[in-house]
């Protein structure tokens, strides 16, 4: 089998070079079992789009092979001395991710803003999800475009809503526009959301990053410090699975993973109170303990979130007291506490 495997990798190309990337001394330990195979990638360089295109043309010819299930990549990005830069004036940075797409990731960004932003804190909220914004939705800014800042015509200047300054590409296009744009586009537009916004002086910026481990990812952590990273997930295993990718790459990454929070929990009928754990329960608390970060605590399935989503009221602002507000509150209260002791 691994004979077979090199056989393939021989004729993957590095991309931009003439050699395979066997040639290019890319490749590290294979391993094979119950037919999901490991690679390990020993990247010399950590051009993002360089490893976004290796992470689907080493998968796709691998997986022509019979009896291959699945492969795993573990890349293994260069060491670099050199820390990346502080934002002046912005203290912490924390990103949110997810393995998975859709399970509650901008849900979860937002309510977080809005707990520290009540809890005094200046709070910057910034849509890292090019190809999905929700944010502008979510937080009732829909509709509304952003404006040069008038004080300096090189900057954009963030919308404020609920205290809390947003930048999403979705405030910049047509909304129902495709963004059809390619990884370099990305990577600059989250260099300019990052360095070309007037955020003034904010205690917290979140970045709501798209779900999984690519271009928005690796951008962000070579562009700023990034204080913490908050894994989102719901209990199932087929989410937890990526959620395990997410955490190894904020790892490679170096960024300190702050906690992971447990999303659509679990269900309570409002009618009858009888408890189902629709997506099972449990497993991100499990997944914290394992890899021994913070857990965040569970957020329940609720139709005030998913209204409050919707409406462009999230259910921090709409239903403060609600068991829900009360859990993000917690969430925040936790992070702030690892940070502090950090
Ligand atoms: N706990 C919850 N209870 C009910 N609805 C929820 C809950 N969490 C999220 N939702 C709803 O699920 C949908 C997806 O949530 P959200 O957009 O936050 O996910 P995401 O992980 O950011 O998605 P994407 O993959 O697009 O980035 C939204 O309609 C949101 O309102």
């Amino acid at each position: 089998m691994i004979d077979k495997i090199k056989e393939e990798l021989n004729k993957v190309f590095y991309p931009g070079k003439t050699n395979s990337v066997i040639k290019e001394g890319v490749i590290g330990n294979i391993t094979t079992e119950d037919g999901v195979v490991s690679i390990e990638l020993l990247m010399k360089e950590d051009n993002p789009n360089v490893i976004q295109l290796l992470q689907k043309s080493i998968p796709n010819a691998v997986k022509k092979i019979e009896g291959v299930k699945d492969v795993n990549l573990i890349i293994n990005l260069p060491k670099h001395d050199e820390e990346p830069p502080k934002l002046q004036n912005i203290r912490y940075i924390l990103a949110t991710t997810s393995g998975k797409g859709g399970v509650g990731k901008s849900t979860v960004s937002v309510n977080l803003a809005i707990s520290l932003s009540k809890f005094g804190y200046k709070v910057g909220l910034l849509d890292a999800d090019i190809y999905g914004p929700n944010i502008p939705r979510m937080m009732g800014i829909d509709g509304i475009p952003v404006a040069l800042d008038p004080k300096n015509k090189d900057k954009i200047l963030p919308i404020v809503k609920y205290g809390i300054k947003i930048i999403s590409i979705g405030s910049m296009i047509p909304k129902d526009a495709a963004v059809i744009w390619r990884g370099p586009l990305i990577n600059q537009v989250i260099k300019q959301f990052l360095n070309d916004v007037t955020w003034g002086e904010l205690d917290f910026l979140i970045v709501d990053l798209p779900p999984g481990t690519g271009d928005a990812q690796l951008t962000l952590a070579q562009e700023a410090k990034v204080s913490g990273g908050i894994i989102v997930t719901t209990p199932q295993n087929v989410a937890l699975d990526d959620a395990a990718k997410a955490y190894d790459f904020f790892v490679k990454l170096k960024v300190p993973v702050v906690g992971v929070i447990e999303n659509m929990s679990y269900f309570v009928c409002p009618k009858c109170g009888y408890r189902s754990d629709i997506f099972s329960h449990g497993g991100g608390e499990a997944f914290a303990k394992k890899t021994k970060i913070p857990f965040l605590g569970e957020i329940p399935i609720d139709i005030q979130i998913r209204e409050g989503g919707d409406e462009g009221s999230p259910v921090s602002i709409s239903a403060p007291d609600s068991v829900v507000a009360k859990a993000f509150a917690d969430a925040a209260r936790s992070i702030i506490e690892t940070l502090k002791n950090a």
